[in-house]
């Protein structure tokens, strides 16, 4: 396997310095002949009898427009947001549906500073993205210190999901640093909001129908259990990346440690700024015999475990 060098360019994004817009690139097959498209969609759930269509009527007129049926969901007040977030074809079954062509009045929700907000619901949902793209929409969370390889990771699993015809979406802490979290800093609580945006974001991917591959240090328990709470059960996929500190160090590949040990950069990860190790990560990359695995041999054993799991297809 071929790792082309990269340059990197340090950069000072709002608060952030010392970013890189990460793009490791390995040489891999072209993706294969394997290709999305639109196919017919089978009924998946008792929601053609909600809208008074029958399954038939549903696979043949679904690409027409459907009417939308605006929806809110259970009021949920001071910030329960995982009831109010939930979704899933399933969901309809617990949940009242204020239709706003009827009488009724949409029940209004508080979540955090947002007051009198109602969720809407439309007829299109995450299984029916997830029947059109033929995979399970889910966030593969990577995480470990700077260093430890998550960024080639998540390139060489993008890759090698890409080449069987899966749908995925990477997002990358020092790139989204380089936009949305521009106004973040390395700071306890702005790495923690980092950790909230990026999760909140993932799990809007994962409604997509999108395999979405984060990597980011996510250095704090508690944020990325936040993380995972916001999704369905097994939807999360925590991958950690156990590489000790002296590994990581060793690489150094954009010369940060030496500036941490150097003092010039304060608040390092696993310098002088805490990394909390996960405890029930579903996978764990660590190194066999002194030696880690190929980034693509690491791809391979995330995406048997997503194949295994039922992932890889609707
Ligand atoms: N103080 C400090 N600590 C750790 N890392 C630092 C720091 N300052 C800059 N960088 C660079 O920023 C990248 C980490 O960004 P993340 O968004 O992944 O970090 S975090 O999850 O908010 O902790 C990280 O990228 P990776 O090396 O890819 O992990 C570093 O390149
Ligand atoms: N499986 C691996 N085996 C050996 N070196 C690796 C592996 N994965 C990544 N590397 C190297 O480690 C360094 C850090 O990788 P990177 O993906 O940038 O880590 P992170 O995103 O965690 O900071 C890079 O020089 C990269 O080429």
């Amino acid at each position: 396997m071929i790792v082309r060098s990269l340059r990197f360019k340090m950069t000072t994004i709002g608060k952030c310095s010392s970013i890189y817009r990460t793009s490791p690139e390995f040489d891999l097959p072209e993706p294969s002949s394997g290709k999305l498209g639109f196919q017919k969609l089978p009924a998946c759930n008792s929601r053609d009898k909600l809208f008074g269509l029958s399954s038939t009527e549903v696979k043949t007129s679904f690409v027409a427009p459907l009417r939308a049926i605006e929806a809110s969901r259970k009021a949920h007040v001071n910030g329960k947001a995982e009831n109010v977030h939930r979704t899933g074809c399933d969901s309809n079954d617990d949940m009242p549906i204020n239709d706003c062509h009827g009488d009724s009045i949409p029940q209004m929700s508080t979540i955090g500073n947002s007051t009198n907000i109602v969720w809407h619901k439309c007829t299109v949902e995450k299984c029916d993205r997830e029947e059109l793209l033929q995979q399970r929409g889910c966030v593969i969370w990577i995480t470990g210190l700077s260093g430890s390889g998550k960024s080639t990771l998540a390139c060489a699993l993008g890759r090698g999901l890409h080449a069987r015809g899966k749908l995925t979406y990477i997002l990358d802490g020092d790139n989204v640093r380089h936009g949305l979290n521009r106004d973040l800093s390395f700071r306890a609580e702005d790495r923690a909001e980092n950790i909230r945006r990026i999760g909140e974001v993932a799990k809007l991917f994962a409604d997509a129908g999108v395999i979405c591959i984060a990597s980011l240090i996510s250095p704090y328990r508690k944020e990325r259990d936040a993380c995972r709470a916001l999704l369905a059960e097994g939807d999360f996929i925590e991958v950690f990346m156990d590489v000790p500190l002296h590994v990581c160090e060793a690489r150094d590949p954009k010369g940060l440690y030496k500036l941490a040990r150097a003092g010039k950069i304060k608040g390092f990860t696993g310098i002088d700024d805490p990394y909390e190790p996960p405890l029930n990560s579903e996978i764990v990359l660590h190194q066999n015999r002194g030696l880690f695995d190929s980034p693509n041999d690491l791809a391979d054993t995330v995406i048997s475990y997503l194949d295994e799991e039922g992932y890889l297809k609707a």
